[in-house]
């Protein structure tokens, strides 16, 4: 696929991972409409156009094409009416990776029964629950611990790790409360002990091979990525099984595009978590840690533009800067502080509001191997705080 530029390009979802996407896009002058549920979200900042709408709304998404008519789309979240895409892909307009794989990826039973029905691919033990009944029953049979969480939901949104029968209850609360979207229906996986956690950047391109970025190590709290750094440490036949594994996935998704594809580690094996069509949080690192960073690298695959090399500049770390309450007049300190170490950057997202754990911002750092940019990312982290 040879495209010219400017390509008109409609980001579904406007937060930090459209930001960096809509700047790398406009560095190539294309231009950039963003839209999503909430009026100045971070990439609304930087786009040439925007629009609040319900992305889960069929009748909102027809009305922003038509008055747009965008070249491509590119969902930036999971919570879209993706049968509407469908539509869109099918009238001729670019759907980034496919329509279908945004419909498969939006609910974690989908992706969950491709990977692992379909593909046979090795996943934790999972089972599906829409009463508390069911619930506890299916919890019983994949026994303690377990984790509980919306099939449509993300960044650990009404997740919760449960330990026995006690807590199932509020397992299954937290999780209906936290459900994004219109399902009642949760997802209970068997918990896994893993020594690591990666995401392995899988850049799946038009008409030539499928590449990656080195794999990035991550930690998670309640859910959601507390730091991520690059390269993660383990072993090449690991590596090699990951990105068969990405390989299968991303080729029965089909289209082009970056996706962050999650594992977990164990002494012995490489288990499928889940994946985005899309950049990832974690890959955030990527902002510091390469000579493409991952939102380049989807415009890339995306535009059909070639990608001739990808380099890992050097051990890296990224650090996220949560919000601790609630506010609607967002204010920064300690950034000058943060930023006086060497080889430390950051970039505050410009949401307008917070809300407790609300990512806000993150520090980014490269260090001598990866404990001191895990060090030096932490650490510039914790200077900033929101007043
Ligand atoms: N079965 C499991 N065993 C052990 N830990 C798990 C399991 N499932 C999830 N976790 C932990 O919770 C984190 C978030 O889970 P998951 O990736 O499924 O949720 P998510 O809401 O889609 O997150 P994101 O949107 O940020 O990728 C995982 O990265 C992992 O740390
Ligand atoms: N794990 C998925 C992820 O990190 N997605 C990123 O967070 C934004 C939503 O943030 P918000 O909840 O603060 O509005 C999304 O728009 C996307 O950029
Ligand atoms: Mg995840």
């Amino acid at each position: 696929m040879s495209i010219k530029l400017p390509q008109k390009l409609m980001l579904l979802g406007s937060g930090e991972l459209g930001k960096e996407f809509a700047i790398a896009a406009q560095r190539l002058g294309n231009y950039v409409i963003a839209v999503d549920r909430y009026a100045n979200a971070p990439a609304m900042q930087v786009a040439d156009a925007y629009e609040v709408i319900s992305m889960l709304s069929a009748d909102d998404l027809e009305a922003v094409v038509t008055k747009y008519k965008p070249d491509i789309i590119i969902p930036e979240i999971e919570a879209i009416r993706t049968e509407k895409l469908i539509e869109f892909e099918q009238r001729g307009i670019t759907v980034i990776p496919t329509a279908a794989a945004t419909n498969y990826t939006m609910n974690r039973d989908r992706i969950r029964e491709l990977a692992h029905q379909k593909l046979g691919i090795r996943t934790a033990k999972y089972g599906y629950a829409t009463t508390l009944e069911e619930l506890i029953a299916i919890s019983d049979e994949i026994g303690f611990a377990n984790v509980v969480k919306p099939v449509m939901s993300s960044s650990g949104k009404g997740q919760s790790v449960v330990q026995d029968d006690s807590e199932v209850e509020r397992a299954w609360n937290y999780a209906i409360a936290n459900s994004r979207g219109d399902s009642q229906k949760v997802i209970v996986e068997e918990f896994i002990n893993f020594e690591i956690e990666i995401t392995l950047l899988t850049i799946k391109q038009w008409n030539t091979p499928t590449i990656f970025c080195s794999p990035i190590g991550h930690r998670q709290e309640r859910g959601d990525y507390q730091e991520s750094w690059q390269p993660a440490e383990i072993s090449e036949d690991k590596i090699l099984k990951a990105q068969e594994i990405a390989i299968k996935v991303t080729d029965a998704l089909g289209g082009a595009g970056i996706f962050g594809v999650e594992f977990f580690i164990t002494k012995d094996e490489v288990i499928f978590s889940e994946l985005s069509p899309r950049p990832h949080d974690t890959g955030m690192v990527t902002l510091i840690s390469q000579n493409l960073n991952e939102f380049e690298l989807h415009l890339r695959a995306i535009l059909g533009l070639p990608i001739p090399h990808i380099e890992l500049l050097g051990a890296s770390a990224s650090a996220v800067i949560l919000a601790s309450e609630k506010s609607d007049s967002i204010a920064f300190s300690g950034v000058a502080d943060a930023l006086s170490e060497k080889d430390v950057d950051i970039r505050l997202f410009g949401k307008p509001n917070a809300h407790p754990y609300r990512r806000m911002g993150v520090a980014l750092a490269k260090g001598a191997n990866v404990q001191e940019a895990r060090e030096k990312a932490t650490r510039a982290a914790s200077k900033i705080t929101i007043i």
